[in-house]
């Protein structure tokens, strides 16, 4: 089942078209990593979805229902962070987190323990009672986060949630967007530039470029699509250099310091034939296994060969 679609979505800003016919197609309960350049339209495409803009053309549908015409309750079954989160700068971290709370209609006693429970993953605890207007950019991320997802949504939007935060803010992000998942089936859209994280946590793939949905994938379509290598290490020069020579058909790739041969798989027989190869000529690599490439390069190479 979908839990969010759109048909043809599409936005001009004036002469500009921002967004050029969009047709997302998100299962429920994945985790979908929406990717793109600066500019590429996935902040709009966003706010269209949460109705804080109309389309020019085209429709929106989420969990069935065409967002145009919901009542306000529909929107408390959506969570959502779209870029720098508001805060009430003068009351405290705490004070703002139990408004928050309030606004998604929780009880006293479940807002406190969500809260303190969110505040914990987040490591927050420590700023409780520290007002928002002295918190740092990275601690404010986490005050929107909690903000967007207090209320358990069944959608939630996370335009470059990880914004500002440090390594360890990054793992625990990380945590509580696939605990979310895991635990409540929650759908996730969410767009990064840190395309490292995102490949840690998506089931599904969507690459926008100038405005144009280019690529929609599933992870495993992703993980069968993207490259592979083969890393072979030898123990001494003379056997790499011997690899290289009986493997004189094959394009490869060396790091001569390191002994290493890299060689690109182009086809299922690739490992077996270099493996077989290697063998019949009395060559035995120290250690031999397959790379993908990283969803950075796949993201660069997609967008690259469609410019
Ligand atoms: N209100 C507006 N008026 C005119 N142009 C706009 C407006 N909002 C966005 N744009 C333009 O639409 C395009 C898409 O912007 P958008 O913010 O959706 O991109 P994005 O993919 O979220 O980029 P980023 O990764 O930098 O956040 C950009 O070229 C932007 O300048």
């Amino acid at each position: 089942m979908l839990a969010i679609e759109t048909d043809n979505l599409s936005k001009n800003y004036h002469e500009f078209q921002a967004l050029n016919n969009v047709n997302l197609k998100i299962e429920s309960g994945s985790i979908y990593g929406f990717i793109g350049l600066n500019g590429a339209g996935k902040t709009t495409t966003m706010r269209i979805l949460l109705n804080m803009i109309k389309a020019s053309k085209g429709n929106a549908q989420i969990l069935g229902q065409d967002i145009s015409h919901v009542s306000a309750e529909f929107w408390n079954q959506v969570g959502y962070l779209i870029e720098t989160p508001h805060a009430y700068k003068n009351m405290t971290v705490k004070e703002n987190l139990d408004i928050y709370g309030e606004l998604r209609m929780l009880s006293k006693h479940d807002r406190r323990k969500r809260i303190n429970e969110l505040m914990d993953i987040l490591q927050l605890t420590q700023y409780k009672n520290t007002l928002v207007r002295d918190l740092s950019l990275g601690n404010n991320q986490k005050i929107g986060l909690i903000k967007a997802l207090i209320h358990h949504p069944k959608i939630l939007l996370l335009d470059e949630p990880t914004n500002g935060l440090d390594p360890t803010g990054l793992t625990a992000v990380r945590r509580l967007i696939l605990d979310e998942a895991k635990n409540y089936g929650t759908t996730i859209l969410i767009s990064s530039h840190i395309l490292d994280e995102m490949e840690k946590m998506v089931t599904e793939i969507g690459i926008l470029n100038h405005g144009q949905l280019i690529l929609q994938q599933s992870r495993n379509e992703f993980e069968k699509d993207a490259r592979k290598t083969l890393h072979l290490k030898f123990s001494s020069a003379s056997d790499m250099q011997a690899a290289k020579i009986v493997m004189k058909y094959i394009l490869v790739r060396e790091s001569p310091k390191e002994r290493k041969i890299e060689v690109p798989i182009i086809a299922e027989k690739t490992v077996n034939q270099v493996e077989q190869t290697l063998a019949t000529n009395q060559i035995f690599p120290i250690s031999n296994h397959v790379e993908r490439e990283s969803l950075e390069k796949y993201f660069l190479r997609e967008i690259g060969e469609k410019q």
